[in-house]
């Protein structure tokens, strides 16, 4: 009965994980680029535009919120990662 709408969500989900990971591969290569210039992880400022651009991308508050979790969340992960590569 779900069966086509579950099959189409796994889909999605995919792309997603696969989104994710190649914006991790880019972040990595910011990471290098920081470690090479002596240039901090954090950029609070970029982290305020990307957040302020991607709730720009809806008028519903509710998802505004959704995408304001999930970046922040995204960005968490990439500063730790940054900061493995950094340290290494
Ligand atoms: O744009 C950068 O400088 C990044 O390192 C990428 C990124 C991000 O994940 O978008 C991560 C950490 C910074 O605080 C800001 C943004």
């Amino acid at each position: 009965m779900l069966k086509n709408q579950r099959d189409k969500i796994d889909k999605i989900d995919k792309q997603i994980v696969s989104l994710i990971e190649d914006r991790l591969q880019v972040v990595k290569e910011v990471a290098i680029i920081k470690k090479e210039n002596g240039i901090p992880v954090l950029d609070s400022s970029r982290e305020e535009n990307l957040l302020t651009k991607v709730k720009s991308y809806t008028d519903d508050a509710d998802l505004k919120k959704l995408y304001e979790e999930i970046f922040s969340t995204i960005m968490n992960h990439s500063k730790e990662q940054q900061n493995k590569l950094i340290e290494k």
